[in-house]
């Protein structure tokens, strides 16, 4: 959406008296964006939510993989994860390269996490702390 406002249109900053038609168009704008920010707001919430899940289901593959002797990575998997979620990219219309980026930035984390609780000392019934 564009909007052309001449060199004396000061309707932007509140003080034209509301009633010029730039001024409606300006608050259209206004309100086209701030529904456009309430969706990117509820989207934000739900991917930290989801964020939050999965970092839930990797605390608990951390300790797994600490109490078996498993390693931190598995490159493998991430290879497999890594192919899916770029083709999953594909069809979404979202570029493969970011999505790649983005699994690569979370992984890096989880397997952060994972050595921390690897180094943790086992509490006297062979767990770890949570
Ligand atoms: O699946 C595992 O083995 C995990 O530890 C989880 C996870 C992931 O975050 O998806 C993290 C590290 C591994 O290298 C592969 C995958």
């Amino acid at each position: 959406m564009t909007t052309s406002h001449t060199s004396d249109d000061n309707s932007v900053n509140g003080t034209s008296g509301g009633a010029s038609p730039a001024a409606a168009t300006d608050e259209a704008v206004r309100a086209e964006l701030s529904r456009l920010r309430d969706s990117i707001d509820n989207i934000d919430a739900a991917v930290v939510h989801m964020l939050a899940e999965r970092f839930k289901c990797t605390q608990q593959v951390g300790h797994l993989k600490a109490q078996h002797q498993l390693p931190p990575a598995d490159p493998t998997r991430e290879s497999r994860q890594i192919a899916r979620l770029r083709e999953l990219a594909e069809s979404a219309k979202l570029d493969p390269a970011f999505a790649e980026k983005l699994l690569n930035f979370i992984i890096a984390e989880v397997i952060r996490h994972h050595e921390q609780i690897a180094e943790q000392p086992l509490t006297s019934d062979g767990t770890r702390p949570a």
